[in-house]
């Protein structure tokens, strides 16, 4: 069941058409991501679901209320975790905590909620002497404290080490699998496949697509490339003829061969049929990458 809809969403900055028309459904209980390249929309996008912006065209509801008119409840069911929120560097975990509980009717236990994100040791502790990954937890525990019904997780993981992001990722599934519904910007790639069940990619203010990560890479092209080093001179039309094979590059000593279906299998039998062996043979699949780039005409990290 959708808990946000979001229809023919505009909105312009003057002459940048920031929002051009964007429509998506996130269903409740599921991790929806947005993606796209810097500048494409996503932050407009989610301030207007959010009710930090109004739009100035289309429809937004979440869970039946109207973020442009209905703010007050709004904020009681919808979490926010702001792209680089910060807070005062000598304010303690706990009193930011408190703080931000207060403003909620039905707020979740501070307790329990720091320590389900490994903050229970840093109560005491101020803002400025947490680490990147530590400020990090504690602005998703911000974003959780009203107990909200719909998280909205802006950049998660931008400037934290490897082992942090594994660590956040692993917190989101938990608050995925407590029954919050999230909504995630990312400009990552890795970030969208790993944790969202759909995502909508946007790009110049409009959605090119919403899928699941697997159904995006799949709808680019079923393609996939062999490479190897033939142990001896042969013919392209020998791969060629191969209803499997759709085209054969030499890279130096190397056959890149395209195609489709069960590509593997019909190369290394006619080469094997030929007497050659095929060494450092590997086989590459399309990525979310490839998908996204196919998608937008442009790498995401730009
Ligand atoms: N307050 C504003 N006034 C004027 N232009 C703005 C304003 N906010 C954003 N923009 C412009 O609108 C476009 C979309 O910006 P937005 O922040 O929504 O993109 P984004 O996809 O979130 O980008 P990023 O990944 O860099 O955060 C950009 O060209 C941006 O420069």
């Amino acid at each position: 069941m959708a808990i946000i809809e979001v229809e023919d969403l505009v909105k312009h900055y003057g002459e940048q058409r920031a929002a051009n028309g964007v429509s998506f459904t996130v269903d409740e209980g599921e991790i929806f991501g947005i993606l796209g390249p810097n500048g494409a929309g996503k932050t407009t996008t989610v301030e207007c679901v959010e009710g930090l912006r109004t739009r100035d065209a289309g429809r937004v509801s979440v869970m039946g209320l109207d973020p442009a008119r209905d703010v007050k409840e709004l904020r009681q069911v919808l979490g926010i975790q702001l792209q680089e929120s910060r807070l005062p560097d000598r304010m303690r975990v706990g009193e930011a905590l408190d703080l931000y509980r207060s403003f909620y009717r039905s707020p979740a236990d501070p307790g329990r909620l720091i320590e389900s994100l490994g903050l229970g040791a840093k109560r005491k502790t101020p803002f400025g002497k947490l680490s990147g990954g530590q400020q990090q937890r504690l602005s998703i525990a911000l974003a959780l404290i009203g107990n909200p019904r719909v998280a909205v997780l802006d950049e998660l993981t931008t400037g934290l080490d490897p082992q942090a992001r594994r660590d956040t990722w692993d917190l989101i599934e938990q608050v995925r699998d407590s029954g919050v519904t999230i909504v995630l910007v990312t400009h990552f790639m890795d970030e969208a496949e790993r944790l969202c069940d759909r995502l909508a990619v946007i790009d110049a203010g409009k959605v090119v697509a919403v899928d699941t990560p697997a159904g995006l890479t799949a709808r680019v092209s079923a393609e996939q490339r062999v490479r190897f080093r033939p142990s001896a001179d042969f013919p392209d039309a020998l791969l060629l003829d191969l209803p499997e094979v759709a085209a054969v590059e030499r890279n130096g000593s190397q056959v890149v061969v395209a195609g489709s279906g069960n590509l593997l299998q019909a190369v290394a039998s006619v080469l094997a049929r030929s007497h050659i062996v095929a060494a450092d043979l590997r086989v590459e699949q399309v990525s979310l990458d490839d998908a996204f780039v196919a998608l937008t005409g442009k790498p995401v990290e730009s």
